[in-house]
């Protein structure tokens, strides 16, 4: 079997509220991690942004005592590339939400490039050092494996920074590439493509709220992925929707 096109059903987990599928994400994920470092030493996640992704980090301070942080690798599905901190960077919402509460080593934590220093203005540049960056962890070049891969999705179907219509969906090529025209501010992203995604182990999507309903049904019933980016995004080993009774409204 190649598992590259390996198709499992997605699992689709539905909770009453927002609060409920960030707990139970949370506990997922350090089930995960234990796991992960178990079999192969090392625990790699990619986290995305969104308020629900957050909100699970959040809750993974509380019940991620199992973790052994140290042998933990953190990746990001996506960033906007704006300045090292800056309040609406993905990795400065994880730091506050989880980072800067857990002993993570800093040398394992891979934050995509920001609008400064050597790559001030050249995203493009920073989605390759990004590439590099990923390739320089395995022995051979390749990209690292994901054990899970986190997804917010908004309303249009979008995950990580892959829009719908976008060049970036076709990209089978690269790793790692910039987009300068999201449709979402802020406009300019750097974004993991979806070979990298559909190579992790676990994709898990975290969606909330009556508004990503119509999108669930369209990611769900396997519409083109580009009109629904998330339509395209399967984990080898599998695939887990967590959703708000909100969100999953629109799946019977
Ligand atoms: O890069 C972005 O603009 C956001 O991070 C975005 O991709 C987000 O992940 C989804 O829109 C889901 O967001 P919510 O979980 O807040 O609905």
């Amino acid at each position: 079997m190649n598992s590259q096109h390996a198709q499992h059903s997605p699992e689709i987990l539905v909770f009453d509220s927002s609060d409920a599928l960030a707990s139970a994400a949370a506990q997922r994920l350090a089930a995960a991690i234990v796991s992960a470092q178990s079999d192969r030493g090392v625990a790699r996640i990619a986290l995305t942004g969104g308020s629900t992704g957050i909100a699970a980090l959040r809750a993974l301070r509380t019940v991620g005592d199992p973790i052994d942080w140290g042998r933990v690798e953190i990746f990001w599905g996506d960033d906007r590339f704006l300045p090292a901190g800056h309040e609406d960077r993905n990795d400065a919402q994880a730091d506050e939400a989880l980072l800067s509460h857990v002993p993570v080593d800093a040398a394992r934590v891979f934050r995509m490039p920001c609008d400064e220093g050597e790559f001030a203005g050249d995203a493009t540049a920073g989605a390759r050092a990004y590439e590099e960056t990923l390739r320089s962890l395995t022995p051979d070049g390749k990209i690292p494996e994901l054990d899970v891969h986190l997804l917010g999705m908004g309303p249009d179907g979008h995950i990580n920074s892959l829009f719908p219509g976008k060049a970036t969906l076709s990209e089978r090529e690269r790793a790692v590439v910039a987009e300068f025209d999201s449709p979402k501010p802020p406009p300019q992203r750097i974004t993991l493509t979806f070979p990298v995604v559909n190579a992790a182990r676990h994709v898990w999507f975290l969606v909330a709220g009556a508004d990503k309903a119509p999108a669930v049904a369209k990611a769900v019933g396997r519409a083109s992925p580009a009109d629904y980016p998330a339509a395209g995004a399967q984990g080898r080993d599998g695939t887990t929707w967590f959703l708000d009774k909100n969100a999953a409204e629109l799946l019977r």
